[in-house]
């Protein structure tokens, strides 16, 4: 099955107001179009008669070695979609080998989310997202938990200093979760009720100091996720980020900023090789990892096609979405005359109809 059939099938499987607000973006959803688009207009030119039969797609990240050039991106609420949520989840990014990126809104606690993992695979990579909280009490100890579940890294999210406005949600009055579902890893924080939509900290007075007090927080690596203009990816460098992640949060933020992968050569050319470089957002087929591998990317995130896996087949859907893109990507690299992900070079990568 292709992951365009498990959108589908996802599609058929959800109630419409949780499908609309996985699928949906902001405004009027330019740039959720544009993200998966701009992969579109980018082709790939092989380099011929240089290429193996034993093809190496490993890559090193922060608090992971040797990971999946795929990674899971962080979405909120993953037992909305289907009963085991993150854990399936978990135990799927692990047997695969990929890092997940879980979070602040998991509908699972991150301990449980870190145990899952371990039990699909010896030493997975669970990595946690957070957003810049206004009382550093709650960073804090959301950082401890990650801590001591086990986490290996953690992520800010630094593109919402407010949360995006999504049309689709509005609409349909999903503006928090439904009861029964909670964001467990808020729960008896200091001064935080738990843990719905609404409790979830978006602090729009976050400045760079944030950052700088969560790296010395912690031993753990920390990469910011969200940057999308140079200067930004160089203080986030210098303000100790131990890699960037290109995103424009799957365009559910602002509706007018470029395409993810149009903003990457800027932001690796800022970056100079200082610290990894990621991306997500609208990566949908094995070729378009390679185009952002090519263009600098370390490594690519997957948000809303792992929910879809999740909700059409639960672990087993998930597991199938990252070895379908392992594969194809795997198979890209073969035509493209490559034998590992270094192979692959800016030169090849060329606007749609001509070299550049
Ligand atoms: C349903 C949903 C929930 C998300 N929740 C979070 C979140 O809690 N924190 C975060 O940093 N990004 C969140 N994101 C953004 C993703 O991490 C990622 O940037 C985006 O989905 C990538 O684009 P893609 O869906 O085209 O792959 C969410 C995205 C979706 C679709
Ligand atoms: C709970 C939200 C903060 C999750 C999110 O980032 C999103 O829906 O895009």
């Amino acid at each position: 099955m292709t992951l365009r059939e498990l959108h589908e099938r996802a599609r058929k499987t959800l109630d419409p107001v949780v499908y609309d607000y996985v699928a949906g973006g902001a405004g009027e959803e330019r740039v959720l179009a544009a993200n998966e688009r701009a992969f579109d207009d980018y082709a790939l030119l092989p380099r011929v008669l240089r290429g193996s039969a034993v093809r190496d797609t490993a890559v090193d990240l922060p608090g992971a070695p040797r990971t999946a050039p795929v990674f899971v991106a962080p979405t909120a609420f993953h037992r909305l979609v289907h009963p085991d949520g993150e854990l399936a989840t978990a135990r799927a990014a692990a047997a695969e080998g990929a890092v997940l990126v879980t979070g602040t809104a998991a509908t699972t606690a991150v301990r449980e989310v870190v145990a899952a993992a371990r039990e699909a695979a010896p030493d997975p990579a669970v990595w946690f997202q957070l957003y810049p909280h206004p009382r550093g009490e709650v960073t804090a100890a959301l950082v401890r938990r990650a801590e001591d579940a086990g986490c290996t890294a953690l992520v800010l999210t630094v593109d919402s200093p407010v949360f995006g406005r999504h049309a689709r949600d509005l609409r349909n009055g999903f503006t928090d979760l439904p009861p029964g579902y909670a964001a467990e890893n808020m729960r008896d924080l200091p001064g935080a009720p738990p843990g719905g939509l609404l409790d979830i900290p978006m602090s729009p007075e976050a400045g760079w100091a944030h950052l700088a007090e969560l790296v010395r927080g912690t031993a753990l690596p920390v990469l910011v996720k969200g940057v999308l203009h140079p200067d930004d990816a160089r203080q986030a460098v210098e303000h100790g980020a131990a890699g960037i992640i290109v995103s424009n949060h799957g365009g559910r933020q602002s509706d007018a900023v470029p395409a993810a992968v149009d903003c990457l050569p800027a932001l690796v050319d800022a970056v100079a090789g200082r610290v990894p470089v990621l991306l997500d957002g609208g990566v949908r087929r094995g070729s378009d990892v390679a185009v952002a591998l090519a263009l600098g990317a370390r490594a690519v995130g997957l948000g809303r096609p792992v929910v879809w896996g999740l909700a059409a087949e639960g672990e087993a859907g998930v597991r199938r979405v990252l070895a379908t893109l392992r594969d194809e990507y795997d198979h890209t690299l073969a035509l493209c005359g490559g034998r590992r992900n270094a192979d692959l070079t800016a030169d090849m990568v060329v606007a749609k109809g001509g070299a550049r």
